[in-house]
Parts: structure tokens; C-alpha cells; sequence
């Protein structure tokens, strides 16, 4: 029987799925030195963003050669040694479009948080104060939104922002993407200097940040940056130094250098607006992810049958 590892929780309907075909899940958690014991046993490993499945956990795998499927239940993959997985014979997959307009819904959440001081109104009315000359925002409509990355996510966001009346610019290392009507391509130096608010969706492939202090620099005094793709494509130390120096009016962070994020500085900073990486946590998109990693287990399984090697699951 084929046995699954569902390291960092999986949608319940999507597990009880799986256990009425009859496969064996264990859903638990493990921290890296446990993981390099336990995952010798298991045939598929299915994480989100918590596990980290690097160099070590793969070697560990290997040993009994059981393992032969990744399955991230969402997009990014930095948290897995893609490449050297595949060297050693183990498929990675992810579910790259369940969460696209999970993750678009909360861009637009925050930067109206931002434009009218939601999350300080929230704080500090709690706290009993009545800031109401305080908090006078500015209005989305008419501003220019920056996405720097006009893939699934940042074309979500982009047909959100219309609708909202924002003008929509994108900048993408693929360069102009045709396609997409409505929307102006621009460098990423000529988008910098153009957009009110500036939201980023590129992947994290490690190495320098996208967003750094050159960059900050270029963009509009009075300008807001939104990060919901990941921690390490802006430049946190600088990010806190621009808000510091008012030369950004205001950040709001769903992902983070160093996760969980607890007590860090940009959290607390009354200019920026922040979530615990809720960027797919949807009931819907949840739902999505968890059919999606089923049928990559079901394809995975009716593969092995196909190929006869059905016997030694
Ligand atoms: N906050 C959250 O919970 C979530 C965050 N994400 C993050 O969002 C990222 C984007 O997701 P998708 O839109 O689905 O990916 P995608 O692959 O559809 O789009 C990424 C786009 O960025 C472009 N790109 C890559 N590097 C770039 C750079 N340096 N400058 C400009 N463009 C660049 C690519 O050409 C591509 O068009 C994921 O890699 C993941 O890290 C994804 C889901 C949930
Ligand atoms: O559920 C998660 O792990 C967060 C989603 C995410 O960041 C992703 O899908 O790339």
C-alpha cells in the first residue's frame, strides 16, 4: 500500500479521500533531524511551506530509494531542492493555479489597508483612541498599480486593480506578454518611477533581492510596496529604512525573510500592514489544493499500474 506523509496539513476532505482508496496517511509534522528518520518509510511526501526538503531529507530518502513524489500543495518551490530531487529520481510537483485568486484578493486587501490606514484604525481604536483626522487616506481609483511579475498572480491582481479604475502597469523578465490587452508593459526602472502603489509576484530563486535600496530609490517618494510572492525578493533591511525615512508611505508583508515571523521590526512598524503568509489560505483555495494533489497521487498510482510495478507499493 502506497504511504503518504502529509507534513504540513492538507485539506480534510482531500485526506479522507485518499484513506477511503486505501492508501496509508500520516499527517504530521516533523522538524528536520526527525524528518531524516521517519521519511525513509514513505512512498509520497506532501508539504506546503513549513517543510523544508533540502539536501539532506532527499539523501535520507534515498537510503530505501522509497520515495519517489513531492507534491507541493501550492506554488512556490523554494523551499525544495528541486533540481537535486529530480537528479535522484524523485518527481516534484506543485498546484501552481488553486491559490491565484486567493493570493490577488489579499493584494487588493491590503493596499486599500494601506490607503486608508485599516490596520492602524484597528489597533488603535481597540486601544481606545479616535484618530479619525489622523487616518485621511488617499483613494486606489485613478493611482497606478506597479506588478513587477505578470504571471498567474499578478495577472489576477491586475484585472482586480482595473475593476477598482486603478491604471494597471507590469514589468516581467519575460518582457511584453502581448496577450494581455489593457495593461502597459514597462521596464522595471520606468515602472519604479511611475507607480503609486508597486506589487510584486515573481518567484524566489535565491540571490539578490528583486526589491533593494537601488531600487526603493527609484520609486515615487510617497509610494507604497506590496509583498505576497516571498521574503527574500525584497530587501527587508532597506524596506524598514525607506519607511523609516518616509520616502515609502507604506508596505503591507504576507511573506517574510525569516518565517514565522515573530516580533520583527517591519511587523511592527505603524507603516506597514501584515499577515502571517495567508496568501492561499482560503477554504477555497484550500478545497482547490487538495483536489489537485489528489489527482497527482491518483495519476501518479494509475502510472505505476500502467507500468507494472504496481506490486511494490
Ligand atoms: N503569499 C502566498 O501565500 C503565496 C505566494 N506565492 C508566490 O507567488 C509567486 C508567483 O506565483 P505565480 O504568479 O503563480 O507564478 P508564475 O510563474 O505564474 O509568475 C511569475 C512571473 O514572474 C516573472 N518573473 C520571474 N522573475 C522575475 C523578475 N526578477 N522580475 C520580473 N519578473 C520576473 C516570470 O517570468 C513569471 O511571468 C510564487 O513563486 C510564490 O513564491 C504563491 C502562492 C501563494
Ligand atoms: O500554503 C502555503 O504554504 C503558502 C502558499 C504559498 O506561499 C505558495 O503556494 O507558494
Amino acid at each position: 500500500m502506497l504511504k503518504i506523509l502529509v507534513a504540513d496539513g492538507m485539506e480534510k476532505a482531500a485526506v479522507e479521500k485518499l484513506k477511503e482508496m486505501e492508501f496509508e496517511i500520516v499527517e504530521k509534522h516533523y522538524e528536520p533531524e526527525e524528518l531524516m528518520k521517519e521519511i525513509k518509510e514513505f512512498d509520497i511526501l506532501v508539504v506546503r511551506s513549513a517543510t523544508k526538503v533540502k539536501k539532506s531529507i532527499i539523501d535520507a530518502a534515498c537510503e530505501t530509494g522509497r520515495l519517489k513524489l513531492i507534491i507541493r500543495g501550492g506554488v512556490g518551490l523554494d523551499n525544495i531542492d528541486v533540481d537535486y530531487a529530480r537528479a535522484r529520481g524523485i518527481m516534484v510537483r506543485n498546484t501552481p493555479n488553486a491559490s491565484s485568486a486567493s493570493v490577488a484578493e489579499l493584494v487588493i486587501g491590503h493596499m486599500i489597508n494601506l490607503a486608508r490606514y485599516i490596520h492602524n484604525s484597528n489597533i488603535t481604536m481597540r486601544q481606545g483612541q479616535w484618530n479619525k483626522k489622523a487616518y485621511e487616506g488617499v483613494e486606489i481609483c485613478g493611482k497606478t498599480l506597479g506588478i513587477i511579475g505578470f504571471g498567474r498572480i499578478g495577472r489576477e491582481t491586475a484585472k482586480r486593480a482595473k475593476a477598482l479604475g486603478m491604471n494597471v502597469i507590469y514589468t516581467d523578465i519575460a518582457g511584453e506578454l502581448k496577450e494581455y490587452h489593457g495593461y502597459r508593459y514597462m521596464d522595471m526602472d520606468e515602472l519604479l518611477a511611475c507607480a503609486d502603489f508597486v506589487t510584486l509576484h515573481v518567484p524566489y530563486t535565491g540571490g539578490k533581492a528583486v526589491i533593494g535600496r537601488e531600487e526603493i530609490a527609484k520609486m515615487k517618494d510617497g509610494a507604497y510596496l506590496i509583498n505576497c510572492a516571498r521574503g527574500g525578493v525584497v530587501d527587508e533591511e532597506a524596506l524598514l529604512e525607506a519607511l523609516d525615512a518616509d520616502k515609502l508611505a507604506g508596505a503591507a508583508l504576507d511573506v517574510y525573510v525569516k518565517e514565522p515571523a515573530k516580533d520583527c521590526p517591519l511587523c511592527n512598524h505603524e507603516k506597514v500592514s501584515c499577515t502571517p503568509h495567508i496568501g492561499a489560505s482560503t477554504m477555497e483555495a484550500q478545497e482547490r489544493i487538495g483536489e489537485e494533489i489528489v489527482e497527482i497521487i491518483l495519476d501518479y498510482y494509475d502510472g505505476r499500474k500502467l507500468n507494472g510495478c504496481i506490486e511494490s507499493f
